[in-house]
This record gives structure tokens, sequence and C-alpha cells, in this order.
């Protein structure tokens, strides 16, 4: 069998439409894919482009036509209710942690995608998970102190900086092993609680699919060395602090659609 015949002709990508940046994300995904495209047709290349469909999600019957999913930043404590309210919350979770469809969650987005979160209000808050992070929300501080900071991210494989919009943005502050305290005052519906089943599964996905860095910032002065995590990937499942839906730099729509493309392969 060729490759060709393994590419999937048909990709619906959903964009979960309870807050943020939908439209801003479905307008980066056309263009990604126009340039996914024209590429394909000028490479020649063996493999064909799928033809994509992009949709908003708000109910469960959306988000099972979905292949790939985009979950926009906006408030997670909020999103979080809303999703529990409109019966998502578990279908997400099935969506993520069961089928293992490719998702991507940007700012509110990777605080959902997280199995665990800090600053969180009170009581805690309901995460999708689907990441063996634990994030820090709101790292930067409030709205005033939103910025655009320049950053390199390797998976690009350009020297031109990315820049990155930070909206009382997250920041991944640490990566679960099996060994980590990360339970915290969140709720994934999974690994929160680490009994002796989770812990397996937990060893068994670090095993196979290891929590990879794929963008990092450097701290703000006076909150330590070093570099906050603002990117990262567990198999189908990929993370950023910042908005990039809110940039007309469409290189990392391009990039994650290529990558929904391979896994669905
Ligand atoms: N711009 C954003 O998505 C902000 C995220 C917000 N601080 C949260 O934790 O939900």
């Amino acid at each position: 069998m060729t490759v060709d015949a393994l590419t999937p002709k048909q990709i619906t990508v959903g964009v979960l439409a309870l807050q943020g940046g939908v439209i801003e994300h479905i307008s980066l995904l056309q263009k990604a894919a126009a340039q996914l495209s024209s590429q394909q047709s000028t490479e020649s290349s063996s493999t064909s482009t799928p033809q994509f469909t992009f949709i908003q999600v708000r109910t469960t019957a959306q988000l099972s036509q979905c292949d790939a999913l985009i979950i926009p930043g906006g408030e997670s404590t909020t999103m979080a209710i809303v999703a529990r309210r409109l019966g998502l919350l578990d279908p997400l979770r099935e969506f993520v942690k069961v089928q293992h469809k490719p998702t991507w969650g940007t700012c509110a987005g990777l605080v959902m995608l997280a199995s665990a979160a800090s600053a969180t209000k009170q009581g805690g808050q309901e995460l999708i998970g689907g990441l063996d992070v634990k994030v820090l929300r709101n790292r930067y501080g409030t709205q005033i102190q939103s910025f655009v900071g320049d950053l390199r991210l390797p998976f690009l494989e350009e020297e031109k900086p990315f820049r990155g919009v930070f909206i009382r943005a997250p920041v991944v502050e640490e990566i679960m092993t099996s060994g980590s305290s990360a339970s915290g005052n969140t709720q994934d519906g999974s690994e929160a609680g680490q009994g002796g089943d989770e812990i397996a599964k937990l060893k068994e996905r670090q095993r196979t699919e290891k929590v990879e860095v794929l963008g990092t910032y450097p701290k703000p002065q006076g909150t330590g060395e070093g570099e906050d995590i603002v990117a990262v990937r567990q198999g189908n499942v990929f993370g950023t602090s910042f908005h990039p839906e809110l940039t007309d730099d469409v290189r990392i729509h391009v990039w994650w659609l290529k990558q929904v493309v391979e896994r669905l392969r």
C-alpha cells in the first residue's frame, strides 16, 4: 500500500466554542490548510493533502464529528463549568484520553489539558487532562501584565522568532512522574488521585509517550533563574501557554495540521 493510500481524504477539525478566540483559530486554520495544499501542489509530493473542514464545537454531536480539536484560550474555570453543564466534559476526556484524537490547547486550553493545576479557585477546578503536567495558572500576573515576547521554537525549523502573545498565561511548572506529588486541587477525572491503577497507567504512558518540552521563555525578572516551559507535547496532545491565533503567523497552525495528518494516518 502506498503512503498516499493511508492518508485520510477528509479531516474534520473542531474548535471548542465555549469562549475565546474561536473565529481567530478557524481563520488561521483555513490559511494553514490553504498553505499546505499549495505547498503540496508545488512539491508534487507522493502524498495528497486531505480536505479539511473546520467546525465550531458546542455539543457532543459536533464533537463526535471531529478527528482533531483545538481548545482555545479564555478562562479555564468558566470553560470547565460551561463544559460540565453542556455535558461535554466527559466526552472531551474520552476524546483526548481514550480515543487519543489530536488535541491542541492554547492558554486556558493548556490548563484544561493538564492533569493538575495550581493557583486555581478555592476547591480546585475540573480539568480534561491528557498532558501529564501540572500548570501554574496566571503565571505572569493579571490582564494588564499581558505582553508579547519573541519565542524560539525549534520545532518550527526556522530561525525567525515567533511572536508569543501572553494573556494571563499559564506555564508548565512540573512534568509529572509516577513518584510526583502533583495530585493537587484539581480533577482531570483520572490521574489526579494517583491510586495504584493510576500510577501503573502513568508509568506505562511515560514509557511510551513522554512529555516533550517544545518551547521555553525566560522567567521574568525576580522570579528565579532559567526558563519557563511554554509549549509541550505528549503523544497526540499539544499545549501552548500563548495565543498563536492572535497573530497573523500561521506557522504553528501549519505544523499542527501536519501533525494531525501524520497521526491520523
Ligand atoms: N488567556 C487565557 O486563556 C487565560 C487563561 C486563564 N488565566 C486561565 O487560567 O484560565
